[in-house]
């Protein structure tokens, strides 16, 4: 199978929560990570989020540094990176910062009716934002249909970016190469907080492990990198 490389980065408490249950989005990062995850934003061709965080974050998900947006623009790279949202349902913002924001576009991956409910959707939109697609990924979709779709299009490094759900499909898929996780200092306590992933079946079993690569404090976050491919894994 043709597919980017695929690299999933989460914030989570020490509790492995990526969120708290009130309406601001909870800060677990601190500065310096942030800016390591600009770093990794701008190594990447495409960025991926699903409908849930679209909804709670309302994010834009570009490169925020201009260094870093001029230094891919001198690689003949579009400064911000292409911009994927996966949902089962299809019911996306037309005006959400996710689709009005960044010059490379923007792919709707979703399945079965979801597809019609989409373009339904974002036909509201106005023509001067940048480009966007609905794509059929499967009912519902999967991360192999959407992987071989960004490959089609050229991304060959993607960047997993939430939320839990989200982590889940791809992590249980086995199809990520890289898991950076940035675990902050504190736990946030509440039964109904979103999660790093939900139970589910995932081939990172105490015989097959992950790999820890790299461990080290940013300022007092941890810094977790695990290199998920092994002999045997896709
Ligand atoms: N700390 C961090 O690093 C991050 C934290 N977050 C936080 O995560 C939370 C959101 O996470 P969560 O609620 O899990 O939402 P997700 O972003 O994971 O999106 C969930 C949505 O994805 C779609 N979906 C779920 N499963 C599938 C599937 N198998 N196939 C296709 N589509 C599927 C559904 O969309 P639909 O309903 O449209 O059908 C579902 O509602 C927010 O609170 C956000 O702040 C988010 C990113 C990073
Ligand atoms: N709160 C939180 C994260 N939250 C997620 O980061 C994204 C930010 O997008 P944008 O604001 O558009 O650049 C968005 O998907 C949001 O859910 N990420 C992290 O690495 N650390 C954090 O503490």
């Amino acid at each position: 199978m043709d597919r980017p490389y695929t690299i999933l980065s989460c914030a989570m408490s020490i509790d492995g929560r990526i969120d708290d249950t009130s309406p601001e989005r909870l800060r677990l990062s601190n500065e310096a990570d942030f800016a390591e995850i600009d770093e990794l934003r701008a190594g990447c061709d495409a960025i991926l989020v699903g409908a849930g965080t679209l909804r709670a974050d309302n994010p834009r998900l570009l490169v925020r540094s201009p260094v870093l947006r001029e230094r891919r623009a001198e690689q003949g790279r579009t400064e911000n990176l292409l911009k994927a949202v996966v949902t089962r349902g299809g019911d996306v913002d037309p005006g959400a910062r996710f689709f009005s924001t960044g010059d490379a576009g923007a792919v709707v991956y979703t399945g079965g009716p979801g597809v019609a409910t989409a373009t339904r959707c974002l036909a509201g939109r106005s023509d001067t934002g940048p480009p966007v697609e609905v794509v059929d990924a499967g009912d519902p979709p999967t991360a192999e249909a959407i992987l071989t779709d960004l490959a089609d299009r050229g991304v060959t490094r993607l960047l997993v970016e939430g939320g839990g759900h989200i982590h889940t499909m791809f992590l249980g898929s086995g199809l990520v190469d890289e898991l950076r996780l940035a675990v902050a200092p504190f736990l946030v306590g509440e039964e109904d907080a979103p999660r790093f992933v939900m139970p589910g079946s995932y081939p990172y079993t105490p015989q097959a492990p992950m790999r820890l690569v790299e461990a080290r404090s940013l300022d007092g976050i941890a810094v977790l990198r695990y290199c998920l491919a092994t002999e045997g894994r896709p």
